[in-house]
């Protein structure tokens, strides 16, 4: 397998005009479970805005329940969510629907409608929440497509017809189709190859940059962990138990994180100036 191209590491989160860093979702002493199974307790997480964050954990630990919890897809038992600052357990209806706005999720295997072409996946959440003219509808789902590197005459292909990197940057465009704040990515860069991860990694920070994006991304990508993420967040034992750069995962004395991080695959592509002591 190819090495993907290394880069700069891991920096920190960027607050807006050198202010504090806002946390635009805080977790606080959650608590799930599917019957008698607990998946999560007392789990706390920040999640700053304008960052990166990456979040890793052994298979089955919980990642994906715990953005499924988020979305207010899975029901929690215990603990608090705050999502810009509001109580999403307090939000009516309405409110709740206003916060699904600003949220884009994008499903592991990218989950597009297969029976739809680019365009038409891309105009779902357009025409669930936005009320748009034919015309407006088409230009609008034209500059995503561009916006995550398609060309125009992807636009009218099926899912069928696309490579696995092209179904990945349409499921971001419709992911980005209401112009989220936050969106979620469930291992976005698995099942691609080396190079074609490292492009979408670039293109996740382009689009951080100049969208001013915040990134909830759930991975077992090492490069992506050591290229893209500002900070990383680690679960085990039902809650985060280690959230910072990359250097605080090197640090931690956990023995999950020590045999994430300083095993041979992970010691073989840690950026130079990163090493494990
Ligand atoms: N709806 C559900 N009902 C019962 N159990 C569930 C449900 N959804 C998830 N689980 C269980 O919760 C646990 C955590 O699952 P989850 O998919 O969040 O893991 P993960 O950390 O994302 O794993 P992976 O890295 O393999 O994708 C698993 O044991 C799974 O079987």
């Amino acid at each position: 397998m190819l090495d993907r191209p290394s880069q700069a590491g891991p920096r920190e989160p960027q607050a807006s005009g050198g202010e504090e860093p806002e946390a635009v979702i805080r977790v606080r002493d959650l608590k799930v479970a599917f019957g008698d199974k607990v998946i999560m307790d007392g789990l706390d997480l920040d999640v700053m805005r304008g960052e990166i964050l990456g979040f890793v954990g052994g298979s089955g630990q919980g990642k994906s329940v715990l953005t499924r919890t988020i979305l207010g897809l899975v029901r929690k038992q215990r603990g608090s969510i705050e999502v810009f600052g509001e109580n999403v357990d307090k939000l009516d209806p309405r409110g709740r629907r206003r916060l699904e706005r600003r949220f884009g999720v994008m499903f592991q295997q990218g989950a597009l409608f297969s029976a739809l072409t680019v365009k038409q996946n891309i105009q779902v959440p357009m025409r669930e929440y936005l009320q748009l003219s034919p015309g407006l509808l088409e230009e609008l789902a034209m500059l995503k497509i561009e916006m995550v590197g398609l060309k125009p005459d992807a636009a009218d292909k099926t899912p069928s017809e696309l490579s696995g990197g092209m179904i990945k940057r349409a499921a971001l465009a419709r992911a980005l189709a209401l112009d989220p704040e936050i969106v979620f990515l469930d291992e976005p860069t698995s099942g691609l190859d080396p190079i074609g991860a490292a492009e979408f990694d670039e293109l996740i920070m382009t689009l951080k940059q100049t969208l001013g994006l915040t990134v909830f991304m759930v991975t077992h990508d090492l490069d992506s962990l050591y290229v893209a993420c500002d900070r990383i967040a680690a679960l085990a034992d039902k809650r985060v138990i280690a959230v910072g750069p990359l250097a605080t995962m090197l640090a931690s004395d956990h023995p999950w994180l020590k045999a994430y991080f300083g095993g041979e695959r992970a010691r073989a592509r840690l950026p130079a100036d990163q090493t494990r002591t």
